[in-house]
């Protein structure tokens, strides 16, 4: 199946025509990686002050951090990207009656695409399941009914990665010197939960297009499993790319724009893209923890003094929202639309 020409449920077939290959500026160098850096792995049986200091600093400098021992057993992981490999090998009919541009559709299939000079658009190499990974029970009955493996597993996986994401936003609240439950608070009782399946098929020249644009993520926190033994990811340090490339058992850990605004940029929401690559296909599974529409976010009142003034004005998500759409296809700056001017 690797090498098979994969069909998007667009209706388009991935090749390298010109359709998928970006401009030279927007092209991935792949010989560029900064080969000595890495991103801390935490072990998650670590004691609590010792958790506590070291993923605060992981926030503080990559922004981005692996765990692992997190406690969600390796098999579930597994079966989660199985299941959601055997989502992309749907016959490209059965995935397109999923295939919308909608953004308020609670289940969709899509594509992403970098908006160029010139061209309207180039499209990412790569296609996308996104739904809320909470209620799962709601939306079961709108996946394809002959894929019965991802149905059951999703809703599984999505039980232990709420317990897993609470513990996390303890840890970093505790991290910033708050109550433990402080930044669940902050991000509200109905926090808007999103999983995203991204699928990469093999590529013939990984240096023409990318798998994801770079981006940050735009929520509060991201846990991603992605295949194993497989590389894609990749993060901006100190202004270069350095891998994130799997470890075993290992789930990512990145921090999203409204934990950067609430820490008043103490915490860092990081660039990262995914490439692809020439012998196998990739999937990667973020799963999202964000606010809904109409909590207020701005920068945490106890962390806030002379010396450290608010960076941001404060908003409600949904006008973060919304100027994130208006960005759509480019390299965004939302955030940066809310910065206040001194
Ligand atoms: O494929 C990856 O590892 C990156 C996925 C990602 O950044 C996202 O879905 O926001
Ligand atoms: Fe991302």
């Amino acid at each position: 199946m690797e090498k098979k020409a994969f069909h998007l449920a667009n209706g388009s077939t991935l090749s390298l025509s010109q359709d998928f290959i970006l401009p030279d500026d927007n092209r991935p160098v792949l010989s560029n990686l900064c080969p000595l850096l890495s991103i801390p792995v935490i072990n998650m049986k670590d004691s609590v002050p010792v958790l506590v200091k070291k993923i605060s600093q992981a926030c503080e400098e990559y922004g981005f951090f692996q765990i692992i021992n997190h406690g969600i057993p390796s098999e579930l992981c597994q079966k989660m990207v199985d299941s959601v490999t055997d989502f992309f090998s749907l016959p490209p009919v059965e995935r397109a009656l999923l295939f919308t541009d909608d953004k308020t559709k609670p289940l969709r299939v899509s594509n992403y695409y970098l908006k160029v000079e010139g061209k309207e658009r180039v499209a990412m190499w790569s296609e996308t399941l996104a739904h809320p990974w909470h209620p799962v029970d709601d939306l079961s009955h709108l996946l394809p009914q002959n894929r019965p493996h991802y149905r059951e597993i999703a809703p599984e996986y999505a039980k232990e990665i709420g317990s897993l994401m609470s513990q996390l936003l303890s840890l970093i609240s505790m991290g910033l010197g708050l109550e433990k439950d402080f930044l669940q608070k902050s991000l509200g009782q109905n926090p808007r939960l999103v999983s995203q399946s991204n699928f990469y098929p093999p590529c013939p020249d990984p240096e023409l297009t990318l798998g994801l644009p770079t981006h940050t993520d735009l929520n509060a926190l991201t846990v991603l499993l992605q295949s194993q033994g497989v590389s894609g990811l990749q993060a901006i340090k100190n202004g270069e790319w350095i891998a994130v490339d799997p470890v075993p058992n290992a789930l990512v850990v990145n921090l999203g724009d409204q934990i950067q605004v609430l820490s008043n940029g103490r915490y860092k929401s990081v660039h990262h893209r995914a490439v692809t690559n020439k012998d196998s296909h990739r999937v990667s599974i973020a799963m999202f923890y964000g606010p809904n529409k109409d909590i207020i976010i701005g920068p945490i009142e106890d962390l806030i003094d002379e010396q450290h003034p608010p960076i941001y004005r404060k908003y409600r998500y949904g006008e973060f929202l919304e100027e994130f759409h208006r960005q759509e296809g480019t390299r965004r700056k939302v955030k940066e639309m809310f910065e206040l001017k001194y």
